[in-house]
């Protein structure tokens, strides 16, 4: 590890502290001012003693994104220093698509990180990540596969807390569970049609968090049923608000994005605005950022129906409304989003969840349970 740039991170960095800039979200940035940076605690405002600095090799490192690793909400003291070698960013770079978004937010893909020392940083802080996925009707024939991937490759050595949202509990297998993983059944009616049981799920989770899961985790994914996890997901997409790319839109123009575009609903989007197309599948970050974030689109959601209107995508397309406004702190590629109909990703890359279940073609099948 010798000859490589050592680092040292303490509390979040001052928003206005001189040498770093906080970007957005739990994004900081940091300006390698020739051959030192600092990092400097929020709760000690600007007492120097607190600031780690460090020499790089003027030729290593320009510019350089640390994704915040201490998060206020959580009440944990900052710790000391969390300290690990940094490679040069280089080889962590993806010259075929795009890592960064305007914002500044980082897109994550295969090759753009390094799961060891994301490890090295997140573990220490004993978090414990949430889960959300409804198996409503007959949906419920996919939690046995979407748990047993997940023990599998979700968040690997971490705490994990499931939660199954059903209309009916006796369907819901029991899985074998590794320790320090748990599972809870939230009972939840049966709202007849599948859009409505779709776009519910924004207040269900809104109101599950308020009750009970902002006690119990530290950040939150809602997630599709109808996946499978083929591959490891793991602190790389951890950040204060996670957005997915939607695997069918991200080549796609964006005057071809299914976005509402009737202007009389609260999800409508003019032509010319809007990033990406997201998937209303994945979408998860800290857990009271997903507090906020599922209580807009609930209100949103409701404010169409009052109008009697119902937007294109359901809920996916208030989803789109609201990060249209409200940008996500951190993108995952369209590899955590996958679809195996579609060809198969861009290079390099791995597919980690896949919606349409493998290769029995479930999707085709899923469409049929909604007819
Ligand atoms: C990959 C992706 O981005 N998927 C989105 C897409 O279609 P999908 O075709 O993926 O929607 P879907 O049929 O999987 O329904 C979404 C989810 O609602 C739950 N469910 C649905 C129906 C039902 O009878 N019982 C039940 O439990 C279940 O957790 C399911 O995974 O558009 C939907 C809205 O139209 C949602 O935004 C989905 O997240
Ligand atoms: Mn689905």
């Amino acid at each position: 590890m010798r000859g490589l740039p050592y680092v040292a991170i303490s509390d979040p960095v001052q928003r206005s502290h001189g040498l770093s800039r906080r970007v957005g979200g739990d994004i900081y940035l940091a300006h390698l001012q020739r051959t030192e940076f600092r990092f400097r605690s929020r709760r000690s405002g600007f007492d120097s003693s607190c600031s780690e600095s460090l020499k790089v090799p003027q030729d290593s490192l320009l510019l350089c994104i640390i994704q915040c690793l201490f998060h206020s909400y959580t009440g944990l003291r900052p710790k000391e220093t969390v300290s690990f070698c940094f490679p040069p960013f280089s080889s962590f770079r993806r010259q075929d698509v795009l890592t960064l978004t305007p914002w500044l937010a980082p897109i994550v893909w295969e090759g753009t990180f390094n799961s060891e020392i994301l490890d090295n940083a997140y573990k220490p802080l004993n978090l414990t990540i949430g889960v959300t996925a409804f198996a409503i009707g007959k949906y419920t024939r996919f939690v046995g596969r979407f748990l047993e991937s997940a023990e599998k490759h979700f968040m690997k050595g971490y705490r994990v807390n499931y939660y199954i949202f059903t209309n009916d509990p006796q369907a819901i297998p029991r899985v074998q569970l590794q320790p320090s993983r748990r599972l809870s059944i939230v009972p939840i009616k049966k709202y007849s049609h599948w859009q409505e049981i779709s776009m519910r799920r924004m207040e269900a989770i809104n109101r599950h968090i308020a009750e009970m899961s902002h006690r119990e985790v530290n950040y939150l994914f809602c997630l599709d049923i109808d996946m499978v996890f083929y591959n490891p997901w793991g602190a790389e997409t951890l950040g204060e608000l996670v957005a997915a790319i939607h695997p069918g839109y991200y080549k796609v123009p964006r005057s071809q994005f299914p976005y509402e575009r009737r202007s009389f609903s609260a999800a409508f989007i003019p032509d010319g605005q809007g990033d990406f197309y997201y998937g209303g599948a994945v979408f998860g970050g800290l857990i009271s950022q997903v507090y906020e974030f599922t209580r807009t689109c609930h209100m949103t959601i409701l404010a169409d129906k009052a109008n009697g209107i119902m937007a294109a995508w359901q809920e996916e397309s208030h989803l789109n409304r609201h990060f249209a406004s409200h940008k996500p702190s951190k993108l995952l590629s369209p590899e955590y989003l996958w679809d195996d109909t579609k060809p198969k990703p861009p290079e390099d890359s791995k597919t980690r969840v896949d919606i349409n279940l493998g290769k029995e073609n479930i999707h085709n099948y899923n469409k049929h349970l909604k007819e």
